[in-house]
């Protein structure tokens, strides 16, 4: 970490106050190590989108593979908090001995199931939340944006330019590698490539233009100090002076250069580029790319396609980077399970007036369930932990608000999608690089029926609960009904 403070800063501090303070009452009570099992969610789905890409486990390991305490982050908790030393003590010597198991990352996610689970001694597990959460609710959400731009734009390249306008230099950093996993070709930011490896991509400024006061100069400087070529022209005139200039520089730059394109950063950009194709086509340069920018997002991008718009290349910033249109995702962490004196797993459920919000308490698994015969995606299924759909006949999938929107699915396959990260604190799973969970994001959507994946109104895809689950669930709003009384 860059820091010039602290050379021992940590990511330990990297939480809520509340989170030490809870850990010192279940410290100090004798609660710290009872079992828990704790669970990510959100409960809609972002954008009023129809699924999420799930982002952010390579940097929960990384976040939770250096999680201690240092000398520095001591010190500030005795001092300026006035924690007591016994418990400073239990601080210092903190390691994480739990278990931890997630989607993989790229999975496509939906509301209301669990996307991580942390099965760890109580006050351990309190103290990761807010990281978690952290890094989940963002990464997710710039993902799924990207998802959704890479839906309009197809097999057009979408390059990712938000770092300037990004919520600080994190957020560019891991948004642009969410945006990669989304369906973005390459970015802007130099250190996200050398980071992750994502291609890096970029034009010039109008700075360039300013500098030189002139398209054509600008032009020139730069085709003689380049191979590769393409020429922001709407600093003055585009149709004007911009596209006229690239043009003569790349006739008299001829082999020197390679002319790739002209960028189109202002105007109505559906006219500009259409005469921008018909200038360039009549120079004999049918082959030079459009690229566009200007706040795009997949609504002006699906708008400007409807108009015909001759772009090719679309770069886009503010809008995916800071999620603009849904800035949280709004996943939570709750307590599913906790240990009683006796050393029994005591399920545990949070009510609400609105159904759709009370909590589904237990350790669960969520299964995906698919058709044997094309792949294609019957729904999920929350479980109970435990229970083996992936062993029944047929499988009885019903609404868990609605019950009587149902059906009994026959011939399928059912893949749990919890896999195991931590277990007892050992990391067990081997990080995909970044292109193959790409890859595997793009194929998890492959697999999702059209009607699920449109960006507008998209059918609601299927997230159930098996009837042991469902019936678990009943049984403890009962419970508690009975106490309350
Ligand atoms: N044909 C079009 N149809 C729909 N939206 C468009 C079209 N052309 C451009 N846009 C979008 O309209 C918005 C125009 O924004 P704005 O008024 O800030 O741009 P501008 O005045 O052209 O350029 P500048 O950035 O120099 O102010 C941008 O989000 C742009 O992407
Ligand atoms: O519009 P966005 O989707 O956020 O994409 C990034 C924007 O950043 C640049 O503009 P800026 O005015 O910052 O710099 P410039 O002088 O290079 O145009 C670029 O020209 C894009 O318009
Ligand atoms: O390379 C570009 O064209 C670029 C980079 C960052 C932001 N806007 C544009």
């Amino acid at each position: 970490m860059i820091d010039t403070i602290y050379q021992d800063d940590s990511w330990a501090l990297h939480t809520d106050l509340y989170q030490i303070n809870m850990m010192q009452t279940y410290w100090e009570l004798g609660k710290a190590d009872l079992n828990s099992v704790f669970e990510v969610y959100f409960r809609k789905n972002p954008f009023e989108n129809g699924y999420a890409i799930f982002a952010g486990l390579e940097r929960i390991v990384r976040y939770m593979e250096q999680l201690h305490f240092t000398e520095s982050d001591i010190a500030y908790l005795r001092e300026v908090q006035q924690y007591p030393e016994p418990f400073l003590k239990y601080l210092k010597d903190f390691k994480f001995t739990g278990t931890i198991r997630s989607m993989k990352e790229g999975e496509v996610v939906f509301n209301n199931e669990p996307l991580i689970q942390v099965e760890a001694p109580l006050a351990q597990a309190q103290l990761i939340e807010t990281a978690l959460l952290n890094i989940v609710n963002y990464q997710t959400l710039i993902a799924t944006k990207a998802a959704r731009v890479k839906f309009v734009v197809q097999d057009d390249p979408i390059l990712e330019f938000g770092t300037r306008r990004a919520q600080e230099m994190d957020a560019a950093i891991w948004g642009t590698r969410a945006a990669y996993i989304g369906g973005f070709d390459a970015t802007s930011n130099v250190r996200a490539s050398k980071k992750f490896g994502i291609p890096v991509s970029g034009t010039h400024a109008h700075s360039l233009v300013q500098v030189y006061r002139n398209d054509y100069e600008a032009f020139k400087a730069y085709a003689q100090t380049h191979q590769d070529c393409v020429f922001l022209v709407d600093t003055y005139d585009t149709l004007k002076s911009g596209i006229p200039s690239a043009i003569r520089v790349a006739n008299e730059m001829k082999d020197q250069i390679n002319f790739l394109g002209i960028r189109i950063d202002s105007g109505d950009m559906a006219y500009i580029s259409k005469r921008a194709r018909q200038q360039l086509d009549e120079a004999g340069y049918p082959d030079v790319k459009i690229y566009a920018s200007n706040d795009l997002d997949e609504k002006t991008i699906l708008n400007l396609k409807m108009q015909g718009a001759k772009i090719d290349v679309w770069g886009v910033g503010t809008k995916l980077i800071t999620a603009y249109d849904q800035p949280a995702l709004g996943a939570v962490y709750k307590l599913v399970s906790i240990e009683n004196e006796q050393g029994e797993m005591m399920d545990s459920i949070k009510l609400s007036g609105n159904a759709e919000k009370v909590s589904t308490p237990g350790k669960k698994q969520v299964w995906r369930i698919t058709s044997a015969d094309d792949g294609k995606s019957e729904g999920d299924y929350i479980t109970l932990w435990g229970e083996r759909p992936d062993l029944q006949d047929e499988l009885y999938m019903f609404h868990p608000v609605h019950t009587y929107i149902n059906k009994t699915v026959k011939n399928y396959l059912a893949e749990p999608l919890l896999t195991t990260i931590y277990e007892n604190g050992k990391l067990v799973y081997d990080l995909p690089t970044l292109k193959a969970i790409k890859s595997y994001s793009g194929q998890r959507l492959h697999d999702l029926w059209e009607e699920y994946k449109r960006n507008l109104n998209p059918e609601p895809y299927p997230v159930d609960l098996s009837e042991e689950c469902w019936k678990h669930k009943m049984k403890n709003i009962e419970d508690i009904r009975k106490q309350i009384k």
